[in-house]
């Protein structure tokens, strides 16, 4: 009987044949943490050990608060400083020029390798998937333990197949999939399971495609989702492979799944998460003419240079009738966005762009709402109070949707501005 992704992975990681249901104990070969370094490191010296297991598997980025907005968050970043230089640590992304969003710095600088086994202390490290890797995200203490013990126990996880054929239509995209896909299987539906993205549509996708469709398999309860590491992938890493222990690992044709799904992306069209929940779907339609206050362009789910240009050719000459807020993935989108012109374009059309990092994302700083208020953003989540206020009200989108309902002030079809 074949084996799925992660019995393969989880099982070559533990030196042993494994089916799901097992538990394996593993050595996670990077694992990353942002700005919550600092309390896993107080959690770290508690433990009684002096040194981390080996300085060189762990990652430190700064991102979800930078460059500090309060005292307390710069108390934060001081003591992650400390951290860092007296354990060593070499992987460490501060607040400079080098920097950006954990998950897209992971995929970019070549930490995300196919067949790896990956941990963060961020739910979505599960992003690492559309590199081949096995990657999931864990809670601080856990990560505390990792980085004392170098060990971390799975139960190996079922797996879940999910089929994609056809091409993306006009306006329509990746984060389309995805929101649909939660909106029919919701929040729990994929709970503890390794979702694997199967299908010649998935070939077809660029890597930027489906760091957004396993970026959000959290959203519906997964353990880790993945796509297979293909040419595209082994293309993206051969100049940047942060190590040469990662092997391309994909499951084996005659593989059991717990469920399997399957989606023609000719059926698909523009849709939206409505408040308050990620699994709230309804087609763009259905909502198309709700007033907005602010737009979003960032987060690490739809900030790379392709979502830039994608919303790029929608507010071209253009200009947004509510204030729009763009953050580059990382500092290198950013610099790349400047070359090809994109920047001026979205300053042209009134945009503001932010400096590379979360942003608002989460309500931590630059672009909190007012109660009452409406955004639509390319984020992966719309929980009450995310963007910084309970009264407030988050549809999430693609690129294209969120271009088109900036230049409305209203949530709008990008179908109808293309
Ligand atoms: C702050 C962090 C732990 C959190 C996460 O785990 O995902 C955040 O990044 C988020 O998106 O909600
Ligand atoms: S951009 Fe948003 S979702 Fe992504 S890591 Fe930051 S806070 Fe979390």
């Amino acid at each position: 009987m074949g084996k799925t992704f992660a019995e393969k992975v989880l099982g070559k990681a533990a030196g042993q044949d494994v089916k799901a249901g097992q538990v394996v104990t593993v050595e996670p070969h990077f694992c990353m943490s942002h700005d919550n370094a600092a309390p896993i490191s107080k959690t770290f010296k508690k433990i009684g050990v002096d040194k981390v297991w080996n300085p060189d598997h762990l990652v430190i980025i700064l991102d979800h608060a930078v460059p500090a907005p309060t005292d307390k968050h710069a108390e934060n970043h001081k003591i992650i400083r400390e951290f860092v230089k007296e354990q060593g640590i070499k992987h460490f992304y501060d607040v400079n020029s080098k920097g950006g969003v954990c998950h897209q710095i992971m995929c970019q600088e070549g930490f995300a390798l196919p067949g790896l086994v990956m941990v963060g202390s961020d739910s979505h490290t599960c992003t690492y998937g559309a590199y081949g890797a096995f990657s999931t995200g864990i809670g601080r203490s856990e990560m505390a333990a990792t980085w004392a013990t170098g060990k971390i126990w799975f139960r190996v996880p079922e797996s879940m197949k999910i089929t994609v054929k056809g091409s993306f239509k006009k306006g329509v995209s990746a984060k389309d999939l995805i929101l649909k896909i939660i909106g029919d299987i919701k929040a729990d539906g994929a709970d503890y399971m390794s979702v694997e993205f199967h299908g010649p549509a998935i070939s077809q996708m660029s890597l930027a495609e489906r760091m957004t469709l396993c970026n959000m398999g959290i959203e519906m309860g997964a353990k880790n989702a993945v796509c297979p590491p293909d040419e595209k992938v082994l293309e993206a890493i051969k100049d940047n492979a942060k190590t040469d222990k990662w092997e391309a690992i994909w499951a084996d044709e005659d593989a059991v799944y717990a469920k399997e799904l399957e989606y023609d992306l000719q059926d698909l069209e523009p849709g939206v998460a409505k408040p308050h929940t990620v699994d709230n779907y309804a087609p763009v339609s259905e909502v198309a003419g709700t007033p907005i206050h602010q737009a979003f362009l960032g987060s690490c789910t739809n900030a790379r240079i392709e979502d830039l240009r994608e919303a790029a050719s929608i507010l071209k000459g253009k200009e947004v009738a509510v204030r729009t807020i763009v953050i580059p993935a990382s500092w290198k989108v950013y610099r790349q966005a400047m070359e090809e012109g994109l920047l001026d374009i979205f300053l042209d059309a009134g945009c503001i762009i932010n400096n590379p990092g979360c942003g608002p994302c989460m309500g931590n700083h630059e672009g909190i709402l007012a109660p009452g208020e409406v955004c639509i953003s390319t984020a992966n989540r719309n929980f009450k109070g995310r963007m910084g206020n309970k009264e407030s009200f988050i549809y999430l989108a693609s690129p294209m949707t969120v271009a088109a309902s900036a230049i409305k002030g209203a949530i709008a079809d990008p179908r109808e501005v293309l």
